[in-house]
């Protein structure tokens, strides 16, 4: 039986829909990101999922069994699906052990493996107004996890959060899925989130499915140039560039190509000419762009394999010609 299925979910908001006809399954431990600009309506489908808000059309199952709506249910919401909210609220002036055997349903041993896994351990005496952002994030998703659910839905948990508490806050987040078995949704901005983490990806715009793939397709393959934007740099081609680069890279629905599927040369003519406008340096590498006849491009350089080459150090104001990278087939 399907772990999770959406079924044809519409939301009505003011001036047409929050989700518009959202269909798709989740299997068990199976890691979903879901992506999309701001008011595509990610939390409308997480809220959907987790029977906190009310469908005006469509179903949620879960193990086969509809999740009632906020409005056919007095305490909205499933028992065994936690949503943790961008705007999640802790009791002020308690001890997070108070905050957490208050929440506490499961034995003592497991909820000490659990604020291990949360690396919350060190903060359990302290008041919750006395924590950083991270440790707030980690004691809400611990509080969440006391009550044992089997689908996690997480909305936007890195915001606000620096980079060494994000990367604890993922590495959290690594071990729900690990060591306690926990299936996650999740939803980032930041290709960097969910690129790396997810089985597959969903993309929403305007409440509706755009593309629906794994990461290497969302990234390599985008259907246009909105899902294209939303993981990263892209180049928008013109048919002849697309034409050239069709026959090993980019092979994209739509006329795309990123940055490191071009490279720079200062002698091979076969290539497009034109002058490089901006150098921007990324640490891992630079962003150089070239403004050609019919539009500009955008190359990555790879700082450190570049050292060695002939053409490297490009300098604005520059000739250069742009070329296709060497294919690459396991990307
Ligand atoms: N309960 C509601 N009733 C009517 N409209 C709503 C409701 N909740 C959200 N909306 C609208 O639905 C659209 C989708 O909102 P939602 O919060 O789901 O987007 P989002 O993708 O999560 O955005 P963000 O990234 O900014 O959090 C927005 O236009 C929003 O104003």
């Amino acid at each position: 039986m399907t772990f999770l299925k959406v079924s044809g979910l519409r939301i009505r908001k003011e001036e047409g829909f929050a989700l518009n006809d959202v269909s798709f399954s989740q299997a068990k431990l199976q890691k979903i990101a879901i992506a999309g600009e701001t008011g595509s309506g990610k939390s409308s489908l997480l809220k959907a999922i987790a029977g906190l808000n009310q469908p005006d059309e469509g179903e949620v199952f879960f193990h086969g069994e509809r999740v009632l709506g906020a409005g056919e249910k007095l305490v909205p919401g499933h028992p065994a699906i936690g949503y943790l909210s961008q705007h999640f609220e802790l009791p002020k002036s308690l001890r997070i052990e108070q905050v957490l055997q208050y929440a506490n349903k499961i034995p003592d041993t497991v909820a000490h493996t659990l604020y291990d896994v949360c690396e919350i351990t060190h903060v359990l005496s302290r008041k919750t107004d006395h924590l950083s952002g991270g440790e707030r994030q980690r004691v809400a998703l611990a509080k969440l996890l006391i009550g044992s659910p089997q689908l996690l839905l997480l909305d936007e948990p890195f915001t606000n959060l620096d980079m060494v508490h994000k990367n604890i806050l993922k590495s959290v987040i690594d071990d729900i899925g690990h060591r306690l078995n926990i299936t996650c949704m999740l939803v980032s901005h930041d290709p960097a989130d969910t690129l790396p983490w997810a089985d597959q990806i969903i993309i929403l715009k305007d409440g509706q499915i755009v593309q629906k793939d794994s990461p290497q397709n969302i990234y390599r393959r985008p259907v246009n140039a909105y899902a294209a934007g939303l993981f990263g740099t892209f180049n928008l081609l013109t048919p002849s560039q697309s034409n050239r680069l069709s026959g090993g890279v980019g092979q994209a629905p739509a006329p795309i190509a990123r940055p490191e599927d071009l490279c720079l040369s200062r002698t091979d003519n076969t290539g497009w000419s034109g002058t490089v406008k901006a150098i921007r340096f990324f640490g891992s590498h630079r962003e150089i762009v070239v403004a050609l006849a019919e539009n500009a491009l955008t190359i990555a350089e790879n700082v450190l394999i570049v050292k060695a080459s002939a053409d490297s150090d490009f300098r604005r104001g520059e000739k250069v010609f742009v070329v296709p990278a060497q294919p690459n087939p396991t990307r």
